[in-house]
């Protein structure tokens, strides 16, 4: 396999030669240049598999350098080298395009980090031996998100692009519309696919332990901490860390995190020295973040790092004919999952369906559907197994609607109805609350309060 190769765009001789040193001793080939004007040109000429570029150059700026990338050679990354401090221009240089970027002065350990995962992008990274490895991801894979609709070809083809990037990405729409499915999506599709996909649920950690839970914990570090522990951004060290509910962090963490994300590295509790973290940040709410700006909840220095690309999941409702393809998706997981034959809609129901909104969105959908295979008959769904409540077109908001349907009996079960169909989950996950959350249709922490609601933690 030839040599991969990578350009250096800067003005000043003594970091040109510092980074080539480091290129040269990764076994990568390279080539230098000192302006705007002799970088296009030797792009032409050299056809690296990688670019890294100042952001003042003589004649221009980096950001030239990182539109003419994207606009002639898509698939060249390009990675910035920012003053010290100044996030203004490596979040520019990010929504332009960049692939990602690294702060002055340079902390080498960190730039091979980024050249390593940046290379990965044109398929293969050669190792300190010398022989080459292939990337684990692939951008080509069939993609887990099921939906044929303008809406979600959209996003399927956003997605393919973002994952080629490190910038972070904000990930907004409904409860259940599948954000968390569209995140793992981009990582999977990344050249971070080898390392760990981390989804932290941030409004289920409680407050005390979250600093511990983020960043990890020192022996003895307080009452509890009987050895040293490692926390969720070093789970997600070369993967991606999905803050899920991010609008949920509590002030003083937004602060730690802030920081922990600029620095590209953490302190563990009761820790003195940092630790570097190489990984690639991405967030979802279904609320209004930037409402929360406004009301002073959520610090806008955080919403402004972490919201540099926002990507919008569509509602169920605006997703065409996706209803029915992921409706005979589901139908088909459900007869696996518990061994049946094969579940058919007829096709009343399935025009029920479609005319409903689903303010719940896909995982709404996919309860229906458990709820109505085990009350069909002949393994046909007819409309009156759904039990779809009466959304009168009066209700037009998802949280009127929300309310409504919460009223409604199905949505409502006895408490004895609810614990007993709890402690089912539960054992049948074997108290994997995660999974049985998943199979209840309720939050991971909805679960745990239930469970400790019912005094359930004990009959585990
Ligand atoms: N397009 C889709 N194709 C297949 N499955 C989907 C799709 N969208 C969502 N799902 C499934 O629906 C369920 C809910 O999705 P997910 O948890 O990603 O939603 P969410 O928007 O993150 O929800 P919340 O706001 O509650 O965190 C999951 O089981 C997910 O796998």
């Amino acid at each position: 396999m030839a040599q991969q190769k990578v350009l250096v765009i800067d003005d000043e001789p003594d970091i040109r030669e510092l980074l080539e040193i480091t290129l040269l001793r990764m076994g990568l080939d390279t080539a230098t240049a000192g302006s705007v004007k002799e970088a296009l040109l030797t792009i032409q000429s050299f056809q690296p598999d990688l670019c890294l570029t100042d952001m003042k150059l003589p004649d221009g700026t980096g950001l030239d350098i990182v539109r003419y990338i994207q606009r002639e050679y898509a698939h060249i990354p390009v990675a910035v080298i920012t003053a010290f401090g100044s996030m203004e221009s490596a979040v520019e240089a990010l929504k332009a395009g960049a692939y990602d970027f690294v702060s002055k002065p340079v902390d080498l350990s960190k730039l091979r980090d980024l050249v390593q995962t940046a290379l990965t992008l044109s398929g293969h990274t050669e190792n300190s031996s010398g022989t080459t490895t292939k990337s684990k991801s692939d951008n080509t894979q069939e993609s887990s998100i099921i939906g044929e609709s303008e809406a979600m070809q959209r996003l399927n083809a956003t997605i393919a692009k973002l994952a080629r990037s490190q910038a972070p990405v904000f990930i907004h729409g409904e409860s259940g519309s599948g954000k968390e499915l569209v995140a793992n999506e981009i990582h999977k599709r990344s050249p971070r696919a080898g390392g760990s996909f981390i989804p932290v649920n941030c409004g289920a950690i409680p407050e005390n332990l979250m600093e511990s839970e983020f960043f990890g914990h020192k022996k003895g570090s307080f009452t509890g901490a009987v050895e040293d522990k490692k926390g969720l951004f070093q789970a997600a060290h070369k993967g991606t860390l999905f803050l899920d509910e991010v609008a949920d962090l509590p002030l003083g963490m937004q602060v730690k995190l802030l920081r922990a994300i600029q620095e590209k590295a953490i302190k563990p509790v009761g820790g003195t020295e940092e630790v570097g973290v190489d990984i690639r940040i991405l967030s979802a709410t279904h609320k209004d973040l930037e409402k929360e700006v406004e009301e002073g909840s959520f610090r806008q220095d955080l919403y402004y790092r972490l919201n540099v690309i926002k990507l919008d999941v569509p509602p169920l409702h605006e997703r065409g004919g996706d209803i029915e393809l992921l409706a005979n998706f589901f139908l088909k997981l459900i007869a696996e999952r518990w061994a049946l034959d094969e579940i058919h809609l007829s096709p009343a129901a399935m025009n029920a369906l479609n005319q409903y909104p689903f303010p719940g969105n896909v995982r709404e959908l996919e309860n229906i559907l458990e709820r109505a295979s085990t009350l069909c008959e002949d393994n046909v769904i007819q409309p009156e197994d759904l039990q779809l409540p009466d959304v009168s077109p009066v209700v037009k908001t998802a949280e009127a609607m929300q309310a409504k349907i919460s009223a409604h009996p199905a949505w409502q079960p006895e408490a004895d109805d609810e614990k007993s169909q709890i402690l089912e989950a539960l054992e049948q996950t074997r108290w994997n609350r995660t999974a049985a959350a998943k199979q209840l249709g309720m939050t991971f922490r909805q679960l745990r309060y239930r469970i400790k609601k019912y005094e359930l933690d004990d009959a585990g």
